[in-house]
């Protein structure tokens, strides 16, 4: 175990036999400051299975703030369970009692399989969740920036692809209609654009055919496994990580990869398979931080502006990694990485380990 989880400060196995809870918070790095990071919930067939995702996704976040150029350091957790059927409030609530037993060294939010009505059951236990409704003194939810930022890298995309930021008039194939996934696909069809897309959730696709047909626009709905044949020109995936791997890009046909889902190559070598296809790859940890930007600026309370102003800085930052993955003849994620790794260096410096929650910067809720 210590081996796998060498590079993580802490990770914490939280169970509650009341409730059925059963959760891992990990905790990845606090170079930058306290950990941030979303709670995910699926039903995963394996604790190996939920070890493994969260101890990805908390690394990915140490990265992601470091590219969003946030405070914080990485974490994520995840419960065990099925969304649909076993969610309570008890449930929740136990969660927040084992967030707050971290004093203040994890803040959490929505991920996948969670929604910020669930956190406010938590937030009678702790300060320390982010991303509630408004009226809770929270930003909302965090999917309308990551959405945004979505829409972002594909605009940085298609601009060094084609010249143009317009996304109209292009086809996208769209993994995942969620609550990322599907804001995304609306603002496409806006757009004008063609949209290929799947779902396993029957609900999700009514959803949005529904809405394409009011909007007068089809879409086309394909099996889940079929996604990644379509002849789209960006492939957009807003579900599971790991998606990017050997089978499916032997598949794909499109252009360029750009999505919210979280730790989308099933290991670096993919990057290079992506490379040599001639695919650009957006790093999802870059796309996806609107999310991030805006629960990291609950720290000046919530103010949706500033959130999307800083939300902006996804288009740029894109352009900058793949401006820089060209000149040093590596891939896009390697660059990104590369990036991430030396301003983490350089900010270490002026920030001790983080044990506590006394300094006043880091005081979200009081
Ligand atoms: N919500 C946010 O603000 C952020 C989300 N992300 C990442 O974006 C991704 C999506 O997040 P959300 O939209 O919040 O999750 P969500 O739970 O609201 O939606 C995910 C959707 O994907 C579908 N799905 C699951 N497995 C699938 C499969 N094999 N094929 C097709 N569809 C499948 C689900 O049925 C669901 O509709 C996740 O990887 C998450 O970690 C990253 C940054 C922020
Ligand atoms: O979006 C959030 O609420 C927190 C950030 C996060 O967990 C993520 O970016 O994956």
């Amino acid at each position: 175990m210590f081996e796998q989880i060498r590079e993580h400060e802490q990770v914490v196995f939280c169970n509650d036999e009341a409730t059925g809870l059963k959760a891992i918070i990990a905790i990845h790095s606090t170079r930058l400051g306290p950990a941030l990071g979303g709670c995910r919930m699926f039903p995963y067939q394996t604790v190996d299975a939920a070890i493994e995702d969260v101890l990805r996704l908390s690394k990915g976040m140490t990265y992601k703030c470091a590219a969003a150029d946030v405070d914080f350091g990485g974490g994520k957790a995840v419960i065990i369970g099925d969304p649909k059927t076993d969610k309570t409030p008890e449930l929740f609530r136990a969660f927040g009692q084992f967030v707050e037993s971290l004093n203040g060294r994890f803040y959490t939010g929505t991920d996948m399989g969670t929604t910020p009505e669930d956190f406010i059951h938590a937030l009678k236990e702790t300060n320390c969740i982010v991303g509630v409704d408004e009226v809770y003194g929270g930003s909302g939810d965090s999917s309308v920036p990551t959405a945004q930022g979505v829409i972002y890298g594909l605009q940085a995309t298609s601009n060094v692809l084609w010249g143009t930021d317009d996304l109209s008039g292009k086809s996208y194939s769209i993994q995942g209609l969620g609550k990322v996934g599907l804001k995304v696909a609306e603002r496409l069809l806006e757009e004008g654009a063609d949209l290929y897309v799947t779902d396993i959730n029957q609900q999700a696709i009514d959803s949005l055919v529904t809405k394409a047909k009011n909007m007068g626009s089809g879409v086309k709905v394909v099996n889940s496994d079929e996604i990644y044949k379509q002849q789209a020109d960006m492939f957009i995936p807003c579900a599971m990580g790991g998606i990017l791997n050997d089978e499916t890009i032997e598949q794909l046909q499109v252009k360029a990869v750009v999505g919210s889902a979280n730790n989308q190559l099933l290991d670096m070598r993919h990057g290079q398979m992506l490379q040599a296809k001639g695919i650009l790859y957006a790093p999802d940890y870059i796309v996806n931080a609107g999310g991030l930007i805006q629960v990291a600026d609950e720290l000046y309370s919530p103010n949706k502006e500033r959130v999307l102003r800083k939300t902006k800085a996804i288009y740029t930052s894109i352009l900058n990694v793949y401006k820089q993955a060209e000149r040093e003849g590596i891939t896009t994620v390697e660059a990104a990485n590369r990036f991430c790794e030396e301003r983490i260096e350089a900010r270490t410096k002026r920030n001790s380990f983080f044990s506590h929650m006394k300094r006043p910067k880091w005081a979200v809720r009081t």
